[in-house]
């Protein structure tokens, strides 16, 4: 068989609620994720039994680890354990998602080499058992490979498709500079020093807007218990989004753990207006547009 191609999106968090630590490392979680327009492409080759590699193009390619750090590689051979095939595959990923974003660029990747590497192999797993696969590769792996606007309990790994209308217009502001999600959750903790922390709940507010489709509610409601962390991390988002609000966004939020800034944009237009303005302020490393939700990783060449 020749190249089973996969295309898979970033996330962004519409409200991440960070509960109390657990007793595993992880923060218990209450999570709205929606999958936004900024795509990697996970291609799939065969190769001898029991040989993995991976090679990375595109943006940032650099900053992507080829061994067995990479989180391709390594759902790749989780699946090939998992199954009892004795498979090898050349991974070739192109990068359009910020790397160190806090839009589950990695993340995405692995939902996409298990859905690859699943057709490559013919190895016909079911939808249960690629999440719970997923579920071992990291907190976000499930959300990728389900897409859409979705909520996400437990560690952030429990998904469950959300009741959501409408299309939105976002704007991300890319910072030059990653972001390391453990260091942003431990920040939390520092700046929580302590206090009893309660169980994580999803806003009311916006399980209305997304029922509604109306994006001024959805924008009006975005939240992310990550953002005083990650802003002590890295003052300048603050300025960031301030900016962003300036130009009239109807929402603004630090994605995930950070440091990308998302913007909501009352239509198109605007979104193609406010991207150029933040461009312009120098504050950032770049802008990008894309609307949500799209689906999550899936075949589009085999
Ligand atoms: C910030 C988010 O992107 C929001 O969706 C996720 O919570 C992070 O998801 P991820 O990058 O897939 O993270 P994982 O690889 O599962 O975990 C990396 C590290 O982040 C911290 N972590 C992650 C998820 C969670 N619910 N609590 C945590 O404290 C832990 O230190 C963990 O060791
Ligand atoms: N396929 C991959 N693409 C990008 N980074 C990867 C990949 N595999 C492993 N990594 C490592 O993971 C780190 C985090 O990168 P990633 O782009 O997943 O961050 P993120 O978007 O902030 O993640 P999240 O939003 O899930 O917390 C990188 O610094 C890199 O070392």
């Amino acid at each position: 068989m020749s190249a089973v191609v996969v295309r898979t999106p970033a996330k962004v968090n519409l409200a991440l609620m960070v509960g109390p630590l657990r007793t595993d490392g992880f923060h218990e979680l209450a999570s709205v994720y929606q999958a936004v327009g900024l795509y990697d492409e996970v291609a799939a080759t065969p190769a001898p039994p029991g040989e993995f590699s991976v090679r990375v193009s595109g943006r940032e390619a650099g900053k992507v680890p080829l061994d067995n750090g990479n989180l391709a590689i390594r759902a790749a051979r989780l699946l090939a354990d998992h199954a009892g095939v004795d498979a090898g595959v050349s991974i070739d990923i192109t990068k359009g998602i910020p790397v160190a974003g806090g839009m589950a660029g990695g993340s995405s990747d692995a939902a996409a080499a298990l859905v690859a590497c699943d057709t490559l192999w013919g190895t016909n797993a079911d939808r249960s058992t690629l999440l719970a696969l997923a579920a071992r590769l990291g907190s976000d792996v499930p959300f990728c490979l389900l897409g859409g606007t979705a909520i996400g309990a437990g560690h952030g790994e429990i998904v469950t498709p959300a009741l959501a209308r409408g299309s939105y217009e976002w704007v991300f502001a890319l910072d030059g500079e990653g972001m390391s999600t453990p260091a942003v959750y431990a920040r939390l903790d520092r700046i929580r020093d302590n206090l009893a922390v309660l169980p994580p709940r999803i806003p009311e507010p916006m399980m209305s807007a997304l029922a509604s489709g109306s994006a001024a509610e959805l924008g009006a409601t975005l939240v992310n218990d990550l953002q005083p962390a990650a802003l002590r991390i890295r003052p300048r988002l603050a300025q960031v989004l301030e900016a962003g609000r300036d130009y009239g966004a109807i929402g603004s939020v630090v994605s995930g753990s950070g440091p990308t800034c998302a913007f909501l944009a009352r239509d198109h237009a605007h979104a193609v207006d406010l991207s150029a303005r933040l461009a312009g302020t120098g504050l950032c490393a770049s802008v990008r547009r894309a609307t949500g939700p799209v689906p999550g990783a899936r075949v589009v060449e085999s």
